[in-house]
């Protein structure tokens, strides 16, 4: 029989996105199909997830969700199998998933992630006749409430709960407790209390069974002052049911031979291509169509992904003749800053400020050089985009982009397996080296046709990484089912 798993977030691809969680949450239950687990997956009801709603009655209604009245809705589309809640109050809004339309954080955001939490801990606790998880799956903050509301109501589901990114923690104050349904028991040093406050996240840490950080190399990280942000003492407590399991791609959406976002598709086999890409993108962004390198950043634009270095070195980017083209959206600063640089050098650098999938893959087909000069980055998917588009990533040298770029040294170019480069000191000074040493390699086509074959050709499809979990959920259900004996035996 199936092993029944329910995944619990707040962005699901390709329905809601705002980053790499969406990716994860939209990839990963497809690839556990192969391994013979089931999994359904809770989401808010945001606009634009209700379309997708039929007239179907809903499977159970909520009178009073946190205040409001809500349903639970059954659907299947695009592969996933999906639970949404359906609460215009907290989940009907304009802007993002998190922050309204001027980028203000909405000030019920710790209700609105808390009725995700307690709608997937109901579930797991036996809300649906007929169908019940073996395994419950949480990301991130947002739903990392649903371990301490299950363990509260008695619920000994066991819980895998990933962290994506430790920098946002949900963190509120402490008078909230009662608001959401918590009892004081919950308010300790070793559930939610947190510097006086209440952390989502840390109750979910000191919760969960399994935690789980998207690279081994970020699973070790997390234990250090440099990276834990203040919850590394925590981790370190819960070391021994902390992994690390890098994060695949989906490699039906990022394909460059059948992508129809790319106006020319390409392979391995036939890179040359590529080159075809070239000339839409940079008119797409209006900029020279003369030849040298063309880089791009496609981030969140946050102190987490380093762009302000990235505008820093931007001027030398240029003047060795490259061009640079970055999309994204996120922090005012950062977004004034870029624009600012970019009026400096028209035709030369394009800043779009915003977010679009087709722009995304457009840019990863057409440009030459992605660059991420992350400050962490527990292991980032648009270097594992480029490489399979033959774009090669400057990385910082930290967390998952140390782990899935091979630096393009000496002894990894003649032994034929380079990526890509990284750098470090991860400042100004560190991504200029990085981006002088692409641009040396790119002057050799030589050089620069292998390492775009070597980047290609890694494998970073869902299937190994799948399999890590499916056997962790595996080892989860055999130890629950013997806990559960033995109290049955006394
Ligand atoms: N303006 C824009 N327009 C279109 N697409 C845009 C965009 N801005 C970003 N994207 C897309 O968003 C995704 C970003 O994913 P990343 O994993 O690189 O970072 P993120 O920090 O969001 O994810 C966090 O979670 C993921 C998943 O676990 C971890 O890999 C990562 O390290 C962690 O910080 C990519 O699909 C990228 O193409």
């Amino acid at each position: 029989m199936a092993m029944k798993v329910l995944s619990s977030t707040s962005e699901l691809f390709p329905f809601i996105k705002t980053g790499g969680l969406a990716d994860v949450t939209g990839a990963l239950p497809k690839a556990l199909g192969a391994f013979g687990v089931e999994v359904k997956t809770v989401l808010p009801g945001y606009p634009q997830v209700m379309p997708l709603l039929s007239d179907n009655p809903p499977l159970v209604v909520f009178n009073d969700l946190f205040g409001e009245r809500a349903a639970l809705h059954h659907v299947s589309a695009e592969g996933l199998d999906l639970f949404v809640i359906d609460a215009p109050a907290l989940f009907d809004r304009s802007g993002g998933p998190y922050v309204d339309a001027r980028g203000i954080d909405y000030p019920d955001n710790w209700k609105r992630f808390a009725s995700l939490s307690l709608v997937t801990a109901e579930i797991a606790n036996g809300l649906l006749p007929g169908w019940g998880p073996d395994i419950v799956h949480t990301h991130d903050w947002q739903s990392a409430l649903a371990s301490v509301y299950m363990r509260q109501a008695g619920c000994s589901t066991p819980v895998v709960l990933t962290v994506h990114n430790l920098a946002f923690q949900g963190q509120y104050p402490a008078y909230l407790l009662g608001s959401l349904g918590l009892s004081p028991n919950a308010y300790t040093i070793d559930c939610l209390e947190y510097y006086g406050d209440l952390s989502y996240l840390k109750g979910g840490l000191m919760t969960a069974d399994a935690i789980t950080t998207v690279s081994p190399t970020y699973a070790r990280e997390v234990l250090t002052p440099k990276y834990g942000m203040g919850l590394q003492g925590v981790l370190r407590k819960r070391v021994g049911s902390l992994r690390g399991v890098v994060n695949g791609i989906d490699q039906d959406i990022w394909n460059p031979e059948t992508d129809h976002h790319l106006p020319v598709n390409y392979g391995v086999h036939d890179i040359g291509s590529k080159f075809a890409n070239r000339m839409p993108l940079l008119k797409r962004f209006k900029l020279d169509t003369d030849d040298g390198p063309v880089f791009a950043a496609i981030s969140r634009l946050t102190w987490q992904k380093g762009i302000d270095i990235l505008v820093e070195v931007s001027g030398e980017i240029v003047s060795r003749g490259g061009k640079l083209i970055v999309l994204g959206r996120g922090e005012r600063s950062i977004e004034e800053a870029l624009v600012a640089t970019a009026a400096c050098f028209p035709g030369r650098m394009a800043v779009e400020l915003g977010y679009c999938e087709a722009d995304a893959h457009l840019i990863h087909a057409g440009s030459d050089i992605v660059v991420q000069p992350s400050r962490f980055e527990p292991c980032g998917l648009t270097q594992l985009y480029a490489l399979r588009y033959g774009t090669i990533p400057v990385v910082s040298r930290t967390g998952g982009l140390a782990e899935t770029i091979i630096d393009a040294n000496d002894a990894a170019i003649s032994a034929g397996v380079a990526t890509g480069f990284q750098f470090d000191p991860v400042d100004g000074s560190g991504l200029r080296d990085g981006i002088h040493r692409a641009y040396d390699a790119w002057r050799i086509p030589s050089i620069w046709r292998r390492l775009q074959k070597q980047a290609m050709q890694a494998d970073f499809s869902w299937q190994r990484s799948a399999g890590q979990y499916a056997e962790l959920y595996l080892e989860l259900q055999k130890r629950h089912v013997r806990t559960e004996q033995r109290l049955v035996v006394a």
